[in-house]
């Protein structure tokens, strides 16, 4: 069977950004398939060239073994796609405008309207289906989003962040339906820089860094690779650089200690790496108990996705966001999208 997604060396430059370098995937039917990277790592880049949106420079892209670059329309027809902001039109109501999503993709009147009924059920939004889409909720707004996506039935489901600013309720209800399609056989794939999103819902994960695939893998295969558990400690609320010094220069030596690190960012907090045994954490407690030095607070935690990121790219998903926000020109950018296929 061939794989539901196949990207092989993908690439995108708009101008001077290399936007995405170089992208390989391979997503199986059925998979719920996360694209983890900070903001501007590529990864709506990726997917608009999946989803016939823009243009790639390189790269195969196939969907169901179909060509989107040789047969567009038939590659269509496998994909849903959920931009991150839809421009819905206000003024319809959530019925009409799934009407028009399946005028547009030519479902005949009668199978269209046991669709919508359908659809509208399934995402819990039936009672507000003739109401104006103008009043609806972020959530909501999402929902019906989700159900325009998946009228004409894909096998692909491909979210683009689909979570950002909903509240928690909404963000649950979102992932408990894309947990059912999946059950019912959908491939999903789903970008998101919420490490917690992709650690929940996804089979396999790509992290995705400047425009390149850092690593890949299950969730727990990715966190078991870097290894070791991790340790936050802090001496005092606030520590002192030489209190926090002195007690690294006391934990590092010790055998199961592989790397300590000092975050000023956070009140001289400690950073341990340790071997991933249970008593690391009292080892720890006393040794520093011995040299005369408080604790205010411990706690040992296995490693996370971003300790991934952090191991392959030497910085945290969060510090990449930030580094991120203020180098683009997001209106440009947006402006461009919405001229089409790029
Ligand atoms: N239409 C565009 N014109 C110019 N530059 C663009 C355009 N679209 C994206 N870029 C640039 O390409 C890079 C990758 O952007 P992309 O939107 O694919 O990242 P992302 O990981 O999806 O982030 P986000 O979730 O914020 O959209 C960024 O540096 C961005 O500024």
């Amino acid at each position: 069977m061939s794989p539901a997604v196949e990207i092989q060396g993908l690439q995108k430059r708009y101008g001077t950004v290399e936007a995405v370098k170089q992208v390989s995937l391979s997503i199986q039917p059925g998979e719920i398939f996360g694209l983890l990277g900070p903001n501007g790592a590529g990864k709506t880049t990726t997917i608009r060239c999946l989803c016939t949106l823009t243009k790639p420079d390189a790269g195969i892209l196939k969907v169901n073994g179909v060509s989107v670059l040789e047969r567009p329309r038939l590659a269509r027809q496998y994909l849903g796609y959920i931009a991150q902001e839809v421009a819905l039109d206000k003024v319809l109501t959530g019925r009409e405008l799934l009407q028009l999503q399946a005028a547009l993709y030519h479902i005949p009147a009668k199978v269209a309207k046991a669709r919508i009924d359908q659809m509208l059920a399934l995402l819990d939004i039936a009672a507000y289906g003739d109401q104006k889409t103008g009043t609806y909720s972020g959530g909501l707004r999402k929902r019906l989003d989700l159900a325009a996506g998946l009228l004409h039935q894909p096998d692909v489901l491909v979210l683009d962040e689909p979570t950002v600013g909903l509240d928690i309720e909404s963000r649950a209800a979102i992932w408990q339906f894309l947990r059912q399609l999946k059950a019912a056989g959908t491939t999903v794939l789903i970008t998101s820089h919420y490490l917690e999103e992709i650690d929940a819902l996804a089979d396999r994960v790509a992290i995705i860094d400047r425009g390149e695939v850092i690593a890949t893998g299950t969730p727990s295969d990715l966190k078991d690779k870097v290894g070791g558990d991790r340790i936050t400690l802090r001496i005092r609320e606030f520590t002192s650089g030489d209190e926090a010094e002195s007690a690294r220069q006391l934990l590092e030596p010790l055998d199961f200690v592989q790397e300590v690190i000092v975050n000023p960012a956070q009140g001289n907090s400690l950073n341990l790496v340790v071997d991933p045994q249970s008593d690391a954490l009292l080892n720890v407690q006393q040794a520093l108990k011995q040299s005369g030095l408080p604790v205010f607070g411990i706690s040992q935690a296995r490693p996370s996705l971003d300790d991934v990121y952090l191991a392959a790219t030497g910085r945290t998903l969060i510090d990449a966001e930030l580094a991120a926000v203020g180098s683009r020109d997001l209106k440009a950018e947006r402006k461009q999208q919405m001229k089409g296929v790029s």
